[in-house]
């Protein structure tokens, strides 16, 4: 006979909880070998309505992604979907086969757009290659895994975008633990940040505007008035306090099931204690700041990205910049380089990276005459 249970009994029903299994999602550390190929079968439509939700919610508030004119004067043919929501698009339908286990995002590199202007509406396809896998010595009950993941445009087969990812992926069978320094996460308190005040140079300069000419001026100076011991750098007014919709509902937006963004229950015996800010909503709110003192023309690729510590729910993101080179290379922009730290309340750095993006300049653009 089947069927003869009171679930709804508090006592039954966690006696019963006790003896099932669970159906698990995600895949472990041993479900991944080098060369494997995979599919990641939702694919997503990139929308309008996530796109605005993402920019607005980021401070990433540049009208080429919403006014069809500004876009238009961007060069894009119809508005385009914002770059960080279209690199958390390629990233969240990886989540559930990559990384929903748990463990943590580690960084990223050569983050590049193959199109500019990718149009709302575009359906991606999203496919990712194991690159490599290695035990963490420093932690015994996780793996590091790499992956290089793409995303194309399904209608087309056109590569939109594509980079290297690596994360801290728990493993299923650990070893017995050899008594090191780290056996899981969860001994492990968070990183508090690293001393940056070593090796720093002489004076700190920073651009007068927010033109390519002005960065360009900017770095001159430091070698012309100071010799060389100077740099380019600077920090950005603005923050954002992390909240239910930037921790939570961004990465589900994106179909992002890492459980460190809205399982608060789960997250609670977990090193951070709370829900973990998404690194690619972390990093999009820094780049908020950085854009909103910059005339951009577009994004050209990341590299080297880092996660350092947790963001948690109640955290304020900022950003700091160092400009490490412009080069003269178009007609309506030029390409600089800079280096971007995402810091929280207490100016501990969560996510350092670096970004190659294409800055408009004065003298092309109708502000400047
Ligand atoms: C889940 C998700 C997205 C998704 O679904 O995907 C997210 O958004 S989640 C939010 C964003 N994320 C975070 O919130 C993490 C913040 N961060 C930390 O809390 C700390 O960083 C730490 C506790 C994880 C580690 O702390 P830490 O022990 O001080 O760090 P490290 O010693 O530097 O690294 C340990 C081992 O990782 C190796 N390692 C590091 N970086 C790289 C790299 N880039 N490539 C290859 N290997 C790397 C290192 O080589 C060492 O290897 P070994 O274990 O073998 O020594």
């Amino acid at each position: 006979m089947t069927g003869d249970y009171d679930f709804s009994d508090g006592e039954t029903f966690r006696a019963a909880l006790d003896r099932v299994e669970t159906r698990e999602k995600g895949n472990c550390f041993e479900d991944f070998a080098e060369g494997d190929e995979l599919e990641h079968e939702p694919g997503l439509t990139l929308t309008r309505h996530a796109s605005e939700t993402w920019a607005g919610q980021t401070l990433n508030h540049d009208p080429a992604y919403w006014r069809p004119d500004a876009a238009r004067e961007r060069g894009f043919d119809e508005v385009p979907a914002h770059p960080d929501y279209l690199t958390a698009a390629v990233m969240g339908p990886t989540v559930e086969d990559l990384s929903e286990k748990g463990g943590y995002f580690l960084g990223r590199t050569n983050l590049r757009f193959h199109e500019h202007g990718v149009p709302l509406g575009t359906t991606l396809q999203v496919r990712s290659t194991v690159d490599s896998t290695a035990t963490s010595s420093s932690r015994p009950d996780y793996g590091i895994v790499t992956w290089q993941t793409e995303g194309v445009d399904a209608e087309t087969g056109e590569r939109l975008l594509s980079y290297e990812r690596t994360n801290m992926i728990p493993r299923r069978n650990p070893p017995a633990t050899d008594g090191g320094e780290h056996e899981s996460l969860d001994d492990v308190e968070p990183d508090g940040g690293e001393t940056m005040d070593l090796g720093l140079p002489g004076t700190f300069v920073e651009p007068e505007g927010e033109y390519f000419e002005d960065f360009a001026a900017a770095l001159a100076t430091t070698e012309d008035r100071h010799g060389g011991d100077a740099a380019v750098a600077y920090r950005h007014e603005r923050g954002r306090t992390m909240d239910a919709v930037t921790v939570s509902q961004l990465p589900l937006m994106t179909l992002n099931t890492a459980k460190q963004h809205h399982d608060a229950a789960v997250m609670a015996d977990s090193p951070s204690g709370d829900l973990v800010a998404y690194g690619d909503v972390t990093r999009s709110t820094a780049l908020g700041h950085a854009r909103s003192d910059e005339a951009t023309w577009r994004e050209v690729g990341f590299d080297d990205e880092r996660f350092h510590t947790f963001v948690t729910p109640g955290d304020t993101v900022y950003c700091f910049t160092h400009v490490r080179d412009a080069r003269d290379d178009g007609d309506r922009y030029g390409t600089v380089e800079f280096e971007h730290v995402a810091f929280n309340q207490d100016d501990t750095p969560v996510y350092s990276g670096t970004r190659t993006a294409q800055i408009q300049k004065r003298s092309t653009t109708n502000a400047g005459n």
